[in-house]
């Protein structure tokens, strides 16, 4: 990380899909409704250490200052000047701050889309150079051979059970609600290439962000953060229900998420949390009174934008520490939750449910919140799903809830067509 990066963004005549552009080694992208970003090579890596403190927000301070330096330092020759031109960096931290995995990567080439412009990134040691990864050649995307599922951390009995000491605890006074996440094994016969879980997952879930960063993979609907110059948006999800098979059902479902008061209960928690924490970053908080209906080809969900001016000398991985962990993914109030995770989830969560997206140079970014997801490492994946607890909450449904959930990437990793 010594030499100054030398950048150099061009307009690219090029209609493909951006995923066509992509050899299989450790690809990057942000992806969705056909733009985005994809990106591979690594100019740099930038590891973030576990911090001691449930609440900790160094790493995402160090992050910053650590990305500022490298990109503060770079010879930028940008001729697009959008919102993902000149230097990037893709970042995915670990859910909870006591973990190990936080990282950043600045990749070697990008090719990036927006509103239908398309610009190829190259990220060098020297200017006037390539990078040699230019030239990466881009085979056939391989299909996924022959899986062997087994049983994740707890199983189904064991995490019900975590699911009603969770509901009891609630009933105690001691929280209001726990997101309670469980994971699924899944080993391939060879390394998974991760470009063929990147188009099934663009192509089943155009409304979701795809992403694609160090290894984790996934499919999520719920945008954290995004920001263009000082308009700061952020999508709050909460409340479940699955797709009806016949229209009717689909339509009794919808009907039944926005009538059922825990379901209400819950997305006010998640909106109310988001308000109060964007407060002191933000001005012109704007929120919609009734939620939006988001329908996913699995579920559909309660959904609120939520629009907002972020302060001048606010850097946006501020905004992406102060937002984590929302009470989409953590719970109510948020302390108790993180401590109630640890507790009964009996596992590590690694960066599942941890902020996930990408940063330029001037700060323009968007950071998703990583679920829906797996963690790919060569020929193994781990699923993740979770779902929120609250006094009302029946360990059955929310185990029902949490398999239509751990669809996403299954169907991802097993479809052949
Ligand atoms: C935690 C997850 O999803 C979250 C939990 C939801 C719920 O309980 O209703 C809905 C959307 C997400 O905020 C997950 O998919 O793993």
């Amino acid at each position: 990380m010594s030499a100054n990066l030398s950048v150099r963004t061009v307009a690219l005549a090029d209609e493909r899909d951006l995923l066509d552009h992509v050899p299989e080694t450790a690809p990057l992208g942000w992806l969705r409704h056909g733009e985005g970003i994809v990106a591979w090579g690594e100019a740099a890596r930038v590891e973030l250490a576990p911090e001691d403190a449930v609440r900790g927000a160094v790493r995402f301070d160090s992050a910053a200052h650590r990305l500022g330096r490298l990109f503060g330092s770079a010879e930028v020759d940008d001729a697009v000047e959008l919102p993902g031109t000149g230097p990037v960096a893709f970042g995915s931290f670990t859910f909870d701050p006591r973990s190990s995995g936080s990282v950043l990567v600045v990749p070697r080439v990008v090719v990036g889309r927006r509103q239908g412009r398309t610009w190829l990134t190259t990220i060098c040691d020297r200017p006037g150079s390539h990078p040699q990864e230019l030239l990466a050649r881009v085979t056939p995307w391989r299909p996924v051979e022959e899986l062997r599922w087994s049983a994740g951390t707890l199983s189904s009995d064991e995490w019900q059970t975590a699911v009603a000491r969770a509901v009891a605890r609630i009933k105690d006074g001691e929280l209001d609600k726990v997101v309670l996440a469980r994971d699924a094994l899944a080993q391939a016969r060879e390394p998974i290439d991760v470009r063929r879980l990147l188009a099934r997952l663009t192509r089943d879930y155009p409304d979701c962000y795809t992403f694609s960063v160090a290894g984790m993979v996934g499919a999520t609907p719920e945008l954290l953060v995004r920001r263009e110059g000082e308009h700061v948006t952020a999508l709050v999800l909460a409340g479940t229900r699955p797709r009806g098979r016949t229209e009717s059902e689909d339509a009794r479902l919808a009907e039944e998420l926005f009538s059922s008061a825990k379901e209400s209960e819950e997305h006010r928690y998640a909106i109310e949390s988001l308000r109060a924490t964007l407060s002191p970053l933000c001005s012109a908080i704007d929120t919609a009174e009734h939620p939006e209906l988001l329908r996913l080809a699995n579920v559909q969900h309660l959904a609120s934008p939520v629009r907002a001016t972020v302060g001048s000398g606010v850097a946006t991985l501020e905004v992406v520490a102060a937002l984590h962990p929302t009470a989409a993914v953590g719970g109510t109030p948020t302390t108790a939750a993180m401590e109630l995770i640890a507790e009964l989830e009996g596992m590590d969560r690694g960066r599942y449910a941890g902020p996930v997206g990408w940063i330029d140079a001037r700060g323009n970014g968007e950071w998703g919140i990583a679920i829906r997801s797996a963690e790919i490492m060569g020929a193994r994946a781990r699923l993740f799903a979770g779902c929120g607890i609250v006094a009302g909450s029946e360990p059955a449904t929310e185990l029902a809830e949490a398999e239509t959930k751990f669809r996403v990437m299954r169907e991802a990793l097993t479809d052949r067509g």
